[in-house]
């Protein structure tokens, strides 16, 4: 008998699947290793100077002022962005361009309005870090690691044992032109995780400026959940990026994306339209959808709804021998 209990992750851009992944390692493997961590600590150094370089895009765009004192910052951090200052360093005249930038109020209130270009919902934390993280012995913790965004092209797997079974849980590239290598992971598949980040209800697609982040999730969930393969299949829906779900919604209304939504800012009517939308499109009525509110940063969080999936899909499994 083979003991292996594969779970693919699905979802769109951005959504947390990697995240999720990251947890696994922590939670059931070793951790990080070193070269993990450089790998970490590279990406999170340059995501600093990409983070500014969009910030000063969108104060352009947005028609903000920077203070007449940071225009030449600002003109000098151009120049060092482009010329050949040694990647994954970041030198002092650098920082200082970065922290003096990231403190000015046009670059603040750019920020504040994110949601009308494509920079990461974490980019501030990082950005408040700037001096911890140039530090030359500056190594980054798990949750560096868990914030620091690389999006995923191809497919990755992690295999880990718990009690009698071998978990292997994959991992896709949810962005559109990643898509279509899905297919060829769908067979045996004993479950599908499928997340969606619930918070990006008045965010726009990276790939797509003119689709909502959300009404994409939607249609590929729909679309996922009726597929031959997984029709007869239960699921398990995540909505994540519950945090920032709960920090937008009493300040964005959730009808900007779903028109017939009346009830305004309110956080557990939208959640409760949120979830009749995503469980209206399985047309298997027998099936069961688990829904699971989540924040794939917080290792708790993922492994208390890890538990409860490890009981469902052990229960699956042995089901499913009775009938071989
Ligand atoms: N605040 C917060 N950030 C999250 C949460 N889940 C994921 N993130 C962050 O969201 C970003 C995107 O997460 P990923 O795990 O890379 O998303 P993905 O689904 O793998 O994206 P692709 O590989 O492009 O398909 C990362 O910076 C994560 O740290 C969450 O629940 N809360
Ligand atoms: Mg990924």
């Amino acid at each position: 008998m083979k003991n292996e209990i594969k779970v693919l992750l699905l979802g769109t851009g951005e959504s947390g699947k990697t995240t999720v992944v990251k947890q696994m390692q922590i939670l059931y493997k070793d951790g990080f290793n070193k070269k993990t961590q450089i790998l970490f600590r590279d990406a999170i150094r340059n995501n600093l100077k990409k983070f500014i370089e969009l910030l000063l895009e969108a104060v352009d765009r947005l028609e903000l002022k920077l203070k007449k004192s940071n225009k030449i910052i600002a003109e000098t951090f151009t120049q060092l962005n482009s010329s050949s200052e040694q990647e994954n360093i970041l030198s002092k005249k650098m920082v200082h361009c970065i922290v003096t930038l990231w403190s000015d109020p046009a670059l603040k209130t750019a920020y504040k309005n994110r949601f009308t270009f494509q920079i990461p919902d974490n980019a501030n934390v990082y950005l408040d870090n700037t001096l911890e993280i140039s530090k030359h012995g500056y190594i980054p913790n798990n949750q560096d690691i868990l914030g620091c965004r690389i999006p995923t092209t191809g497919i990755n797997e992690i295999s880990f044992h718990v009690k009698n079974f071998i978990w292997t849980i994959i991992d896709v590239g949810g962005q559109r032109n990643e898509r279509r290598k899905w297919i060829h992971q769908f067979e045996e598949v004993l479950l599908l995780i499928f997340i969606v980040a619930i918070n990006e209800y008045n965010q726009r697609l990276f790939e797509d400026e003119t689709v909502n982040r959300l009404q994409e999730s939607l249609k590929l969930f729909t679309k996922m959940v009726n597929n031959e393969y997984f029709r007869h299949k239960n699921c398990i829906l995540l909505f994540n990026k519950m945090d920032l779900f709960e920090e937008k919604i009493s300040k964005y209304d959730l009808n900007g994306c779903f028109p017939d939504y009346k009830s305004g800012l309110d956080c557990d009517d939208a959640l409760l339209f949120i979830t009749k939308k995503f469980k209206k499109p399985s047309k298997n009525s027998k099936r069961k959808i688990y829904l699971h509110k989540s924040c794939a940063t917080n290792t708790q969080n993922i492994k208390s709804i890890f538990y409860s999936v490890k009981e469902i899909v052990t229960q699956e499994f042995i089901n499913q021998l009775s009938f071989l």
